[in-house]
């Protein structure tokens, strides 16, 4: 089965955002990921699990896509694989139209770490760090620290926590400390944001400010958020849930609410 891309406002075709747009060489259009008949499979031992059967799926710039199901399900094999931390066993998963099996182990961490945040359930904030630091951490070895520690200045007051730089994680809120996350996975600029589980320590009204936090930076940087999620309130809030029974999509669709895109 098929997880097909948001259309939910209308600007893109299903067709274009799938990439079978005719003269699409890539077959990526402006997808940021595509995968295509994608399979997983664990080897232990003598055994074999097969974690994914076969699923496509693509992700264009501010979708908003819930993946739900049970546990054992697949979610963070295929969490893995959005995230390039892994490769199928068979079938393709595209990065903007190029098969990731072809990067080297290093090319993968590269594009990873330019097109890819994540942000989980349990902030992992460096404890003996700053707010700002802890942002700033992914490009503890950039060339242009000034430019880094402005940037991360920005983003901490883009998520509200302006007046929070210098604060250390133990003395933040659950809530602030998931924004120092989601500011921490937007240094590098990326395309996609990958989120296991980030409302999952929060309670319903921090979780709901998460949302709307996600909703901006969809609207306001064209990012598109990926989350894994066993909350119904965040589900509901997706343009897609990408129900995951067993490795395989069992039901996609658009939410009643359609989207709940807010922009
Ligand atoms: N490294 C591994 N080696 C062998 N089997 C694995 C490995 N990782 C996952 N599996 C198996 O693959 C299947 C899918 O696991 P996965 O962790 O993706 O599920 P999940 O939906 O994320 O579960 P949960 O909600 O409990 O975290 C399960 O049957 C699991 O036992």
């Amino acid at each position: 089965m098929t997880w097909e891309t948001s259309d939910s406002e209308g600007a893109k075709p299903t067709e274009t955002a799938r990439g079978d747009r005719p003269g699409d060489a890539a077959g990526g259009g402006d997808l940021i990921l595509r995968g295509e008949d994608v399979t997983k499979e664990y080897q232990t031992g003598t055994q074999t699990v097969r974690a994914l059967k076969g699923i496509d799926f693509g992700i264009a710039p501010s979708d908003f896509v819930a993946i739900v199901g049970p546990s054992g399900s697949g979610k963070s094999t295929l969490l893995n694989l959005l995230g390039l931390l892994d490769v199928p066993t068979d079938g393709a998963v595209s990065l903007r139209g190029q098969d990731v099996s072809t990067f080297s182990d290093a090319d993968r961490t590269r594009k990873r770490k330019r097109a890819i945040g994540f942000v989980f359930q349990s902030f992992y904030l460096i404890p003996t760090l700053t707010a700002l630091e802890n942002v700033e951490m992914p490009r503890m070895l950039d060339k242009t620290p000034v430019k880094t520690r402005e940037r991360a200045k920005t983003l901490l007051r883009r998520v509200g926590l302006g007046d929070r730089l210098d604060h250390y994680p133990d003395e933040l809120s659950g809530g602030q400390k998931q924004r120092v996350a989601i500011a921490r996975s937007l240094i590098n600029d990326p395309a996609l944001l990958l989120a296991d589980e980030p409302t999952g320590n929060l309670d319903r009204d921090t979780g709901d400010e998460i949302l709307a936090l996600f909703d901006e930076l969809r609207a306001e940087e064209d990012v598109a958020i990926v989350t894994v999620t066993h909350d119904a309130y965040v589900a509901e809030e997706a343009d897609r849930v990408v129900n995951l029974v067993d490795g395989v999509i069992e039901d996609a669709g658009e939410t009643a609410a359609d989207g709940g895109h807010g922009a």
